[in-house]
């Protein structure tokens, strides 16, 4: 074999997919025919990229093709390179809330229509799973900073964060006793599900049952002791991650979504030089799980975080 024929044998097959979502916030799925790789699995439509196109190009093709409706602006959601035994793709897909005509089935394939939060991993493929929180994630990931001794002002500013469109929090509390710890979680946990978000807890997933709370998010020196996922399915299980070592590993222990940093220099973090955006951006393109960039950002660096792949921001003092 040439090198180039080596090369292209070892590509992955770049896949193209839309998650249309229809005004009730329902996203369209269709049945892999019979006889085909994933055969009765549930995927979001669309297929491979031919030569000469774009992954656009590819996607409107694929959709007029299979439902048979043009598709209008579309957002890149989540890229997700996969290992199938027979077969490696890079699994890129589009969220797509605007097309003109009905969705039809083209070829055959059964559709149907799924709340974007019922959407099932058992019936869907496995590298399609990432989509699904990719679809259940924001764009924006709040992390507290230590509460001090005024727990007052500490609320006060959450519900600030809240007023603003936060939606995802994650309680990072390290220095307070259990009772404090526990008390104060409570509270963060009525403002935050009022605001209709979600509220994780740094490190302690013991307390996740226990308090009800969304998720649990680990350090990397938890990550690296953990045997298993240590939270249900139903419950977020998140991990800080520095390397491309400490991605897989979220991986494989089924983290549902990673924060990767430093991107950039930050007081929080002195010691830890600052990987870029150019590197953050190559390891978000390695990882399937949806990430979140960290580390010396605001709010405003989104669309940089979004051009390198990210699923969002996330930030402590300038989202505080
Ligand atoms: N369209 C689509 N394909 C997906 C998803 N998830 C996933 O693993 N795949 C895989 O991506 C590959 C590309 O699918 P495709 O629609 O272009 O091709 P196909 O297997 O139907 O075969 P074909 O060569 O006859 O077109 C398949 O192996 C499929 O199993 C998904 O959500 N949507
Ligand atoms: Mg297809």
């Amino acid at each position: 074999m040439s090198t180039a024929a080596a090369e292209a044998a070892a590509a992955p097959i770049h896949v193209v997919a839309a998650a249309l979502i229809d005004a009730d916030g329902r996203v369209l799925l269709a049945q892999r025919p019979e006889g085909k790789h994933l055969a009765g699995y549930w995927e979001f439509p669309g297929g491979k990229v031919e030569s000469g196109e774009s992954a656009e190009q590819a996607l409107r093709r694929e959709i007029l093709e299979e439902i048979g409706v043009r598709v209008g602006a579309v957002e890149s959601l989540i890229r997700i390179p996969w290992n199938y035994a027979s077969k490696r793709i890079l699994l890129d897909v589009y969220r797509v809330d605007s097309f003109d005509g009905v969705p039809h089935s083209c070829e055959g394939q059964p559709l149907k229509w799924v709340p974007a939060a019922a959407l099932d991993p058992a019936e869907m493929p496995e590298a399609d799973h990432p989509v699904i929180h990719a679809l259940a994630l924001p764009r924006e990931y709040l992390i507290t900073p230590e509460p001090g001794a005024d727990t007052d002002e500490f609320l006060a500013r959450l519900d600030a964060a809240l007023a603003r469109g936060v939606r995802l929090v994650q309680l990072r509390a390290h220095r307070l006793d259990d009772a404090a710890l526990r008390s104060l979680a409570t509270a963060c946990l009525a403002r935050v599900r009022t605001a209709g978000g979600q509220l994780l807890i740094s490190r302690r997933f013991d307390l996740v049952e226990e308090l009800d709370l969304d998720g649990v998010h680990v350090s990397a020196a938890q990550l690296a002791e953990l045997g298993e996922r240590p939270v249900t399915a139903r419950r977020w299980f998140a991990a800080s991650c520095h390397t491309a070592a400490e991605l897989h590993m979220a991986h494989r222990l089924r983290a549902d979504f990673a924060v990767l940093g430093t991107v950039a220099a930050t007081a929080s973090h002195p010691g830890q030089p600052p990987l870029g955006w150019q590197a953050f951006g190559a390891l978000c393109e390695q990882s399937s799980l949806p990430v979140f960039a960290l580390g010396g950002l605001a709010p405003g660096d989104l669309g940089r975080a979004l051009q390198c792949g990210a699923q969002g921001v996330a930030g402590i003092s300038a989202f505080w």
